[in-house]
């Protein structure tokens, strides 16, 4: 009888624990709705039921044995108990916990949703003036939280529980490995950025292959501008993309496409598409629990995931021809470009046991440095070109600068720069006023924490608000006005400013290519500059604001001007 009894103990907890470990599976979502603790209280609660449920529907004998020792009552008076105790957690969990910061909390699993139609961007400037430099909005599952205080930020990107970047699938283009620099975390990020940031040192600043490249393609896109420089109104040529683009072909692979070439006109379309793909792909990261309710096939293509996988598969084709040309024609001794450096890593550290250089890891870092790299600095530029069309004092300002420091037809390098105060305090206030990268780079809790006096939870994702540090009358003395002077000395002398200036973001993560961007900036607005004259249509405006309904990233709006070529 005792043998019975122990045995069939032994089978009851069998089957909690393989109850226990379903619901666990699915603890994902339950963790995002209700947090840690309160998703372990659920999980246990859910198990507890439905063991009940199994041994109330296990053999009629059994039952009658169960019935007869503790009476099928009980049994009920706990089930009644623990959906209680459920249905209490969940009534809890519309409740904001205590110690989060202030702000929007709304329903677990869809967060809180606005009824309102005002841009996304001018409430997050509501929020801030109703709560202070940081507060929190539940978007979805995910808790948001947001800072507008320069130390505030700069303390939070220092620390190493705030480095990581969230689990979105979107984020890493839907590949299915924390690879590349961008979506990364831990060893893994911190290799690749290390590796990125010594090639940029190798290949860019000074001598290299990296200069030559800006120059070639400043002569190239002089040559555009040139063809438009009729009279006729029209918007910035495309040609500013693809000089971009060169550019970091120039880095990673040694190649620069002819501006005619389809292959390149395919590229471009291509990495274009793949940008406006992530508003809708990010759904599921926000709402992972559609996940369950409609059947992927309809998901990813609602969420427009597929044209995702199919642009980043092509995309990566490109990088695979490039990878297998260069294996076939690598000189260690002469390592031409990205590409080259880390096939060799992956040679010499192939039996370190924590390895990373693997070579579909070569393929993400790629991808990001296009992605990083070619949208933000061609926009850059096309805001400075408005913001000079607008404020005619400062291009001629400018342009006196240039023709005074460079003679006709020289274009600038990294060695002029001090010579040209004028012109840093230009690209320095256009990336204050633009604020392109609006609320920079998504980072993650890797823990829980506290921050200015607040509680964040694990996987909280923290936002900075750059543009409204930019815009911000505490950091900026008529910050609403595009004003290079306020960059200057009064000698005329080019002052960094860093307090309230952080348009690649600070701290550990910092943009790794800011270097890079600076000089493209330099030598192509001074060109510019140089050669012709650029305004407003008559007659027409030009609209500063950017596209809506994209508060993160702030891309111009498609506009005619004039090109006037300088005698
Ligand atoms: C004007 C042009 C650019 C702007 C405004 C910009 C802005 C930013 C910002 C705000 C971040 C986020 C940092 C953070 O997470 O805290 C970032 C990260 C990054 N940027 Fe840039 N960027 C520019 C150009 C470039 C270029 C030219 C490259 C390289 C070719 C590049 C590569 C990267 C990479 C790889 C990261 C990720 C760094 C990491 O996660 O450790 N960026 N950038």
């Amino acid at each position: 009888m005792a043998e019975k009894k122990k045995e069939s103990e032994r089978k009851m907890m069998m089957e909690i624990i393989d109850v226990y470990r379903s619901f666990k599976k699915r603890n994902v979502i339950l963790r995002r709705a209700f947090g840690e603790m309160a998703s372990r209280m659920v999980v246990f609660c859910l198990t507890i039921i439905g063991i009940t449920k199994l041994r109330s529907s296990s053999s009629t004998h059994e039952r009658e044995r169960e019935h007869q020792q503790e009476g099928k009552g009980n049994i009920m008076i706990v089930e009644a108990l623990l959906w209680g105790a459920l249905l209490l957690l969940l009534w809890l969990s519309f409740k904001k916990p205590q110690g989060l910061p202030p702000g929007r909390w709304g329903l677990p699993l869809l967060g809180y949703i606005p009824l309102t139609t005002k841009p996304l961007s001018q409430q997050l400037t509501d929020l801030r003036n109703k709560h202070g430099d940081i507060y929190i909005w539940r978007m979805g599952t995910q808790l948001m939280v947001f800072l507008h205080d320069h130390n505030l930020i700069r303390e939070a990107f220092n620390r190493p529980e705030m480095q990581d970047r969230p689990e979105w699938k979107s984020f890493r283009f839907n590949i299915k490995e924390k690879l590349g620099v961008i979506a990364s975390n831990g060893h893994v990020w911190l290799t690749n950025r290390r590796f990125t940031l010594k090639q940029l040192r190798d290949l860019g600043m000074g001598k290299s292959k990296l200069v030559e490249a800006v120059h070639t393609q400043t002569r190239l896109l002089l040559e555009e501008f040139k063809k438009q420089a009729g009279g006729k109104p029209m918007p910035v040529p495309h040609a500013l993309n693809i000089a971009i683009t060169n550019i970091v072909w120039q880095m990673v692979a040694g190649k620069q496409f002819t501006l005619d070439d389809p292959r390149m006109r395919e590229f471009e379309a291509m990495t274009d598409d793949l940008v406006s793909s992530f508003g809708l792909a990010a759904a599921p990261d926000f709402l992972p629990w559609l996940r369950f309710l409609i059947p992927p096939p309809i998901l990813n293509h609602v969420c427009q995931i597929n044209n995702m996988d199919n642009l980043r598969e092509r995309l990566l084709q490109y990088f695979r021809e490039e990878i297998d040309h260069h294996k076939e024609t690598l000189d260690p001794d002469n390592p031409r470009d990205l590409i080259d450096a880390y096939l060799m890593e992956i040679e010499e550290r192939k039996d370190q046991p924590d390895n990373t250089f693997i070579e579909k890891d070569l393929f993400s870092l790629i991808l990001d440095l296009f992605f990083a790299g070619k949208e933000t600095t061609a926009a850059s530029l096309v805001w400075l070109i408005y913001y000079l069309a607008t404020y005619t004092e400062a291009q001629r300002k400018m342009q006196a600068e240039v023709d005074e420091v460079l003679p006709k037809g020289t274009l600038a390098t990294l060695q002029d720069k001090a010579r040209l105060p004028y012109t840093e305090a230009v690209i320095h206030e256009t990336l204050r006023v633009s604020s392109l990268s609006a609320m920079g780079v998504s980072h993650a809790a890797s823990k829980d924490t506290m921050l200015g006096g607040y509680v964040i939870p694990k996987g909280a994702i923290i936002n900075s608000s750059n543009i409204t540090i930019h815009h911000s009358s505490r950091y900026w003395d008529e910050p609403h006005l595009f004003k290079p002077e306020r960059w200057l000395d009064n000698d005329g002398k080019f002052n960094t400013k860093k307090e309230g200036f952080m348009p690649f973001s600070i701290g550990k993560r910092q943009c790794v290519g800011e270097g890079l961007a600076r000089m493209e900036m330099l030598i192509m607005s001074s060109a510019l500059m140089q050669n012709f004259t650029i305004t407003i249509p008559p007659g027409a405006t030009l609209s500063l604001e950017s596209v809506p309904g994209n508060p993160f990233f702030r891309r111009f709006i498609t506009q005619n001007l004039i090109v006037t070529a300088r005698n």
